[in-house]
């Protein structure tokens, strides 16, 4: 968690309010720091905390007095009488009974209030301010309310609230320094004791405590908010409109078949350039290293002194402690090139390091652009209205309504999306999704979906981006399917529905756009930079030793590579295992391929980047992944990626369950590994007996 190195001596400042209000977004603004944020409720599930600086000019000795302040952003909360977990956690904490650091009551309250929907938001203001604690309401989202000609008097409002008032925009960094010079003069220590001022908020109610709130918070809205007429955007028709069980579920289908569309056409021009970048580099390599008979020769003493330079570099690297694992980096290349002959060290680092890295790295383009218009659609408030037309389906197979979440944060990644089903209270609701949520589209999957698409309709967006969605849905299917399935064997139950409010539509904010999938790439890019360079520099030594007999030769050049190949390890595994998977019609460097993506799903594009680009001839013109994918044949002339292999390959791949790390967290967040084996053979299973059916019928067709 960030900033827990907290002094507990500093005074505790708690943001409070209703989901959705943008209690995260003004915790990132004050605080500088980049958390998750969206436009529909439920987003923050735990508490999360920074020291900021909170400074005011002091009246007495008219100097700056700065103090610093532990801030904590919570869970949105409808009222102290919580209905699920994460509420919980905020009302411990406003309570000050969390365990742990926050077990004191806090030292101020930072209510937020949605400028745009002040008489509901008052609710909970109105709760807490009844506990007396120092409480500042911030209203928030003015610059919405401003453009849709909402009034608010901010004066008057303080006075009925008997508290200050301060408007703020957390997306426009408005107000926020009168934030904090409110949030100091609350907490600075010789603090006078404010008289309170105001009537209880529910005085007087004999009957419903909860009707009194809200009359209360209508009250006090209804005298210091005016509307003016005609301004405000009503958008009721189109709320019936896009939460309706048909025209919904069609917009829905559209808007995401969009988002893949632009990903098609625009991702083609970064795509090339990266694709060049690396031929180039590729190319440079080849340049830099001699290649005269007479250097080949004198090329171990020339290795060995670069290796000792480089391990006395890390020898002295060591010393200052930070940078051990660079060093040993550096010493493990070190002996590497030491110990490789000339040719050998060229083939892994343009084959093995440059080609594996180039594999994976060429579909960055698209898994930002995807990332990009995402976000943009959470922001807007669309994504709500889908759940709710996803809600009913999902009810339907017995799948929660809080679990769309889940789902969403899955298409990124499933093991966030394990660890936000949280939230869901039953057991038997939480089984379900945890066991179902593998299933949905992971950024890992992405590489090799637009892989096949590139490979089966390079020419055709509108059909690449069909094929992608196709694969969407496919995973959504199989989901559904299958807590279709549980329900009915071995998890029996009714699923709880969600109570959803719609959020209002906001404009999108193209920063927190920008910032989210700088987020993503870099995630991307570090598994690029690690796992996925490890694996192939190991795959790259499989694919190359042990090597052919010197003795055996062949008429071409690209006989003898492919020889060569079959003849290593990585060879002789995926021959082995050829007749496993030759019915999904896969060619067994296909295999080695599946086997390493066991590892992670995306190691597939550079497996098979290294393995095909190891059997190309080295005369032919070097092209990219796609272009030498496209001319691989078969011994009997026919083309490896026909569209019956492709489409089984990229079935097989929405469908397995190849992942460790979310078999790991299953089995955390389930207590036993039981449930973790139960999803690994039944996805595979799947995946094999559905890219079977493919494959097979497609062949059948004439596709083969
Ligand atoms: N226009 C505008 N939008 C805002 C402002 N503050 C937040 N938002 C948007 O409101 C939405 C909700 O913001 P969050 O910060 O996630 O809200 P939250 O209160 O933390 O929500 P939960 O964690 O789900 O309880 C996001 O789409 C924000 O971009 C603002 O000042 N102006
Ligand atoms: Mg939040």
């Amino acid at each position: 968690m960030p900033g827990s190195d907290v002094s507990a001596t500093k005074p505790v400042v708690l943001l409070v309010g209703n989901p959705n209000v943008g209690k995260t977004s003004l915790f990132n603004a004050l605080a500088g720091m980049r958390a998750k944020t969206a436009n529909y409720p439920g987003i923050t599930v735990d508490l999360r905390k920074a020291m900021i600086q909170v400074a005011a000019v002091d009246k007495d000795s008219r100097c700056q007095a700065t103090s610093e302040i532990e801030l904590v952003d919570l869970p949105g909360l409808y009222s102290m009488e919580t209905a699920s977990p994460e509420e919980e956690v905020a009302a411990r904490s406003i309570r000050g009974e969390f365990q742990g650091e926050l077990s004191r009551l806090p030292d101020a309250v930072v209510v937020v209030v949605d400028a745009t929907n002040i008489a509901r938001t008052l609710v909970l203001a109105g709760e807490i301010l009844d506990r007396n604690l120092p409480t500042i309401v911030a209203v928030n989202l003015i610059d919405a309310a401003e453009s849709s000609g909402t009034e608010i008097r901010f004066d008057e409002l303080s006075e009925k609230l008997g508290c200050p008032v301060i408007p703020v925009s957390a997306r426009k960094a408005r107000g926020l320094g009168e934030l904090r010079e409110a949030i100091y003069e609350l907490t600075k220590p010789a603090r006078p004791l404010l008289p309170i001022a105001r009537e209880p908020c529910v005085a007087g109610c004999g009957g419903c405590p909860f009707a009194a709130r809200f009359e209360w918070a209508d009250g006090v809205a209804g005298s210091s908010v005016r509307q003016t007429p005609g301004k405000g955007v009503k958008l009721e028709w189109l709320d019936r409109l896009l939460t309706s069980q048909g025209i919904g579920l069609v917009t829905l289908l559209g808007v995401m078949l969009s988002v893949f569309f632009l990903i098609f056409s625009l991702a083609d021009l970064p795509m090339s350039a990266i694709e060049d970048g690396f031929g180039w580099a590729g190319r440079v390599i080849d340049n830099l290293l001699p290649s005269s008979p007479l250097a080949t020769m004198i090329w171990l003493p020339i290795a060995t002194a670069i290796s000792l330079s480089v391990f006395a570099v890390a020898y002295w690297l060591n010393e200052t402690k930070w940078t051990r694992l660079w060093a040993s980096v550096a010493v493990l290349t070190s002996l590497v090139i030491g110990s490789l002959p000339l040719d050998d060290f060229r083939s892994l680092a343009i084959d093995g390091v440059v080609g594996g890295i180039a594999g994976v790295v060429v579909f960055l383009p698209q898994i930002c652009i995807l990332f990009f218009f995402i976000t943009l659609l959470e922001d807007s408030g669309y994504m709500a209205r889908g759940a709710f037309v996803m809600e009913r389906l999902m009810r339907r197979v017995g799948l929660p309504g809080k679990a769309f979440v889940p789902m969403l944060s899955a298409h990124a990644c499933a093991i966030p999306g394990i660890m936000a089903a949280r939230t869901i209270e039953t057991w038997r609701d939480r089984l379900v999704t945890i066991l179902v949520l593998p299933l949905l589209t992971c950024s890992a999957r992405l590489p090799v979906y637009v892989m096949v698409a590139a490979l089966l309709f390079g020419d055709s967006p509108w059909q690449a981006s069909l094929m992608f969605a196709g694969a969407y849905l496919l995973g959504l299917l199989a989901a559904f399917g299958t807590a279709f399935l549980l329900k009915k064997t071995v998890v029996p139950g009714e699923a709880a529905p969600l109570v959803l409010e719609l959020p209002n539509y906001r404009m999108p904010s193209f920063r927190n756009a920008w910032f989210t999938t700088v987020e993503r790439a870099t995630v991307f890019l570090r598994g690029a930079g690690t796992t996925i360079l490890l694996i192939s520099v190991v795959l790259w030594a499989l694919a190359t030793y042990p090597k052919l007999p010197e003795e055996r030769t062949f008429s071409s050049d690209k006989q003898q590579a492919q020889a060569a190949l079959e003849y290593s390890y990585a060879g002789r595994c995926g021959q082995m295992v050829e007749p496993i998977f030759a019915p999904l019609g896969f060619d067994w460097k296909i295999d080695v391929g599946i086997i390493t993506s066991f590892a992670a799903r995306e190691v597939l594009v550079s497996t098979l980047s290294i393995v095909y680009g190891l059997g190309e001839d080295a005369a032919e013109e070097p092209a990219g992944l796609v272009e030498t994918l496209r001319r691989q044949r078969r011994p009997d002339g026919t083309l490896v990626f026909s569209t019956a292999t492709g489409l089984s390959l990229l079935v097989f791949f929405v469908l397995a369950m190849q992942c460790l790390p979310t078999q790991v967290v299953t089995k955390r967040e389930t207590g036993s590994w039981r449930w973790a084996v139960f999803q690994f053979i039944y996805m595979t299973v799947l995946a094999y007996v559905a890219a079977l059916i493919v494959y097979q019928s497609l062949a059948a067709a004439g596709y083969a």
